[in-house]
């Protein structure tokens, strides 16, 4: 399958699964994914409120001042008459018969007449007779939203905006879609938790980022289990587990001990998908276990693991959580990469003053070349001239 369809694929099988929702207050909502329409619950502004502080006037000067209204007074009845202004503050209610507010650095208070003690208002010098214009500085009722108007769709990732729009359009709970159990198994007899490895021996690159990893696309770990590469065991920790998605990693091909094939042979297992045309991690799949649970296979070598979490861990998620597929971005080359595999190629790369450079060291089992990338091109079968742009994958880092 291609990298395109492939993404495509497994957002569209994430989406099929069955999700479960539950309400949380607006405190927890922030990174939760929205699963029903946000309404409004009142208009916004609700009432018509000075967008600065200084005077509402009404008519022409000079004004004779009122009493101030503040914010949080309750709406006056009472009209603002021609030739009168009142001090208002920022977010006050806004009187019926007002021309518009006055800034506060473009208006003096005088004296009518020694006999007059009502301090009068008058523009300040060099202010514009015509300033201010009708409703400038007016924020008139419903300019941001009306009544009951779509605020927010279902899928959207609740963002720090998000959640202060809920608030202030009256909300105080909303409903999101429940975080799915998502179960990491770490193949390999030569992987090691801890330490310095020894002959033979690598030290495990998942299990110490890969948990927060996880949480942050926005799903519930809910258990990392390692093996050593042995069928029977391997059989019998993706039969026990009962998380909606496990994503495991190494013994995805078909050496000598690699067992995931016959594992999922072995289960009853439908494979959805069975390598990808991708450079690195072609040996990925996605399996469907005989109850529906579905099993997404991440090769072992570190660059290959972590490029098909990010091309196709983080589409299979935000399907199951209910969200759109993530487009992908784009940078400008300094160079040409090429190209002749026939399959996408994924490249890190640093920003330079002259476009993306491909990092140093990104062989399928090395981790420095992403370390040290501030990107990923997606460079398709034939390469990517430079200096048209190149698609990029969104990274869930
Ligand atoms: N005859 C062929 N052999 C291989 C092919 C191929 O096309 N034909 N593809 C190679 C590619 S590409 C990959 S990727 C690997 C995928 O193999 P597995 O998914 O079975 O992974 P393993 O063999 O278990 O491990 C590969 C490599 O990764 C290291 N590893 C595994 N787990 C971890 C971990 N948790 N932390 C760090 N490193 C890990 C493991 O020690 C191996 O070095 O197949 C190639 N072979
Ligand atoms: O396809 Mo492998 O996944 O290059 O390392």
């Amino acid at each position: 399958m291609e990298w395109l369809e492939a993404r495509a694929t497994v957002h569209r099988r994430g989406a099929e699964m069955p999700r479960a929702t539950e309400f949380v207050a607006l405190t927890d909502a922030v990174g939760r994914t929205l699963a029903t329409t946000v309404r409004s619950l009142t208009a916004l502004p609700s009432f018509a409120s000075s967008a600065m502080d200084g005077w509402a006037v009404s008519g022409d000067e000079p004004w004779i001042l009122g009493e101030p209204i503040l914010a949080g007074d309750p709406p006056t009845m009472t009209v603002l008459a021609p030739g009168t202004a009142r001090p208002i503050a920022t977010g006050a209610c806004v009187p019926a018969g007002t021309h518009g507010i006055l800034r506060s650095e473009k208006g003096e208070l005088v004296s009518a007449s020694a006999a007059v003690t009502v301090p009068t208002l008058i523009r300040s010098a060099h202010t514009g007779a015509h300033e201010p214009a009708l409703g400038e500085h007016v924020r008139a009722r419903g300019e941001e939203c009306g009544l009951d108007e779509r605020m927010l769709e279902p899928g959207c990732v609740l963002t720090v905006p998000r959640v202060a729009l809920a608030a202030v359009t009256g909300h105080d709970t909303l409903t999101v879609t429940t975080p799915p159990a998502v179960e990491l198994l770490l193949l390999g007899t030569e992987v090691i938790e801890s330490g310095i490895p020894g002959p033979g021996q690598v030290r495990d690159a998942y299990s110490p980022e890969f948990p927060a990893l996880l949480r942050g696309l926005g799903v519930r770990l809910s258990d990392l289990r390692r093996l050593p590469d042995d069928l029977e065991q391997t059989i019998d920790a993706i039969r026990s587990s009962t998380a909606e998605l496990v994503i495991s990693t190494g013994g995805s091909a078909r050496g000598p001990a690699d067992h995931l094939r016959a594992a999922l042979t072995a289960l009853r297992a439908t494979v959805l998908i069975d390598g990808v045309r991708m450079r690195p991690g072609h040996p990925v799949m996605l399996a469907r276990l005989a109850d529906g649970r579905l099993m997404l296979c991440l090769p072992g070598n570190p660059l290959a693991a972590m490029l098909v979490l990010a091309s196709l861990g983080m589409p299979l998620i935000d399907g199951m959580l209910g969200r759109p597929l993530v487009p992908l971005g784009r940078v400008a080359l300094a160079h040409d990469i090429a190209n002749l595999s026939g399959s996408t190629r994924l490249v890190a790369y640093r920003f330079t003053d002259e476009g993306a450079v491909p990092t140093a060291r990104q062989g399928s089992g090395m981790l420095r070349g992403l370390a040290e990338a501030d990107g990923v091109a997606v460079v398709p079968p034939g390469g990517a001239c430079s200096p048209e742009p190149v698609a990029t994958l969104p990274l869930p880092w």
